[in-house]
């Protein structure tokens, strides 16, 4: 059975799995009709192997010029999401099919990665995206193999990960998470659009970002991103809290750093209603010991209250990323995002990623802001996620590239989620 979609490929519904190359080839049977009729026995061919399929009603032709109400619309668009069956895929999915982040008229492709574990509860998202009958939302296609599912993708979401189990060190997490992150780098290096745009949100997502853009050299290392977005969104609540004002009155907030404990929130170029934070809350203390810490664990906190991690803000926070590099920064303002440190204006040590200050006049490139104070205080915290940072790197120097890997990270290195 064949099927078509917008770009013109052929499609057979015949889907194998190849992440796990122990694995024997998997078929797995895919309506593809807006009836839902079952598709016949899958034929297997070469050129279906590993292939990522068109799902369901997203498998029908159409042509977007020959339908009236889309000829304002832009060039479909190709976004491809990772662990697109986990937790924060499902709501961020839905946001990027609604045309939050890119706008009324940007069409959408969603191409979703999963794993042979995951694959039956990939096909369930793929259904609830069928039944909300987004207009902009062209195509969804999903597969196990990052070569098929990242092919042309503009966008790469890198959220799946493994989470961190009892017992189980950081290092190994560094490394187990670390293999997926490399492959990943791998592919899209292979296959992406060159100007493809990664934000990894896997944790740990700082060093996730940079073994990943070590192993795609051909795309530029100031496309990858490591989210840090949620922690400037906390940041920015606990400060109106404290102030007495609504959020949207809090600006220029940067987080320095690592997504991790050691994470900086600085409140000494914040701003509150245009004015210095310290201006605004005389209570130094407080900024200094209370709100640094409450933003550091604030992932921790809420873990031990719903029994899982932050995954409906952490959606809002990726879409909150990605609309600061579609759209132009307001004047004065900026938005943290980890980034590439090589070229930084702040002396912080090249070669990692690190959370910084940025601007972008909306063509999803950035540059970092460069009129930014310090004192010894932030110097000396921005210094001790740089250095865990370092630790990080050395760590997994096997995946970067860089030779043997030496593992000596800080005793308090943790997550915001661990306690
Ligand atoms: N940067 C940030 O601000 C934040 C980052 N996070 C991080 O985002 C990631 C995803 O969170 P969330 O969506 O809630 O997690 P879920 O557990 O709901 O989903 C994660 C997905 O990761 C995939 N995965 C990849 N490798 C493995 C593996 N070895 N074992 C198990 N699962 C694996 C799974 O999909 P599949 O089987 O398809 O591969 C799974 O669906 C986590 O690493 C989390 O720590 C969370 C909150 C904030
Ligand atoms: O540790 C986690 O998985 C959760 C996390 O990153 C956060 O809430 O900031």
């Amino acid at each position: 059975m064949l099927c078509f979609h917008s770009r013109q490929t052929v499609s057979l519904f015949t889907l194998v799995g190849p992440l796990d190359q122990s694995l024997e080839p998997k078929s797995f049977k895919i309506t593809c009709s807006v009836n839902q009729v079952p598709a016949p026995v899958a034929v297997q061919t070469e050129e279906a192997k590993n292939k990522s399929e068109c799902f369901g009603v997203f498998c029908q032709t159409y042509d977007l010029k020959a339908e009236e109400e889309t000829k304002s619309w832009k060039k479909l668009i190709n976004v491809a999401v990772s662990g697109a069956a986990g937790m924060i895929s499902n709501h961020l999915l839905f946001k990027l099919a609604s045309g939050e982040v890119f706008g009324p008229d940007q069409p959408v492709a969603l191409k979703l990665l999963g794993s042979e574990r995951s694959f039956q509860a990939l096909e369930g998202v793929a259904m609830e995206l069928e039944d909300s009958l987004y207009p902009l939302l062209r195509e969804v296609s999903i597969g196990i193999n990052p070569y098929e599912v990242f092919e042309d993708a503009e966008w790469a979401l890198l959220i799946g990960a493994k989470p961190r189990g009892p017992g189980m060190e950081r290092a190994g997490l560094l490394d187990i998470n670390g293999q997926i992150f490399a492959e990943q780098g791998k592919a899209l290096n292979a296959v992406a659009s060159r100007n493809v745009k990664v934000i990894v949100v896997g944790n740990p997502c700082n060093t996730n970002a940079l073994i990943c853009l070590k192993n795609a050299p051909d795309i530029p290392a100031k496309n990858f991103h490591a989210l840090t977005r949620l922690d400037e969104n906390r940041a920015k609540c606990q400060l109106a809290l404290k102030a007495g004002v609504f959020y949207d009155k809090v600006s220029n907030m940067t987080i320095w750093g690592n997504h991790s404990t050691t994470q900086v929130p600085d409140f000494l170029n914040a701003r509150i209603n245009g004015s210095p934070v310290k201006e605004v809350i005389k209570d130094h203390k407080w900024l200094e010991e209370e709100f640094t810490e409450k933003v550091q664990k604030r992932g921790g906190v809420l873990i031990q209250k719903w029994g899982r991690s932050s995954a409906a803000s952490t959606a809002v926070s990726i879409a909150d990323a990605m609309k600061s590099l579609v759209t132009p920064t307001p004047e004065g303002d900026w938005f943290s995002t980890g980034v590439y440190t090589n070229g930084n204006p702040y002396g912080i040590a090249q070669d990692i990623v690190f959370s910084m200050p940025c601007r972008s006049k909306g063509d999803g490139d950035y540059e970092l802001v460069k009129d930014i104070t310090f004192d010894e205080y932030l110097r000396k915290r921005i210094a001790k996620s740089e250095a865990e940072l370092l630790a990080e790197k050395r760590c997994v120097a096997h995946l970067t590239g860089e030779g043997v890997a030496f593992c000596d990270l800080p005793e308090d290195t943790m997550l915001p989620g661990e306690m």
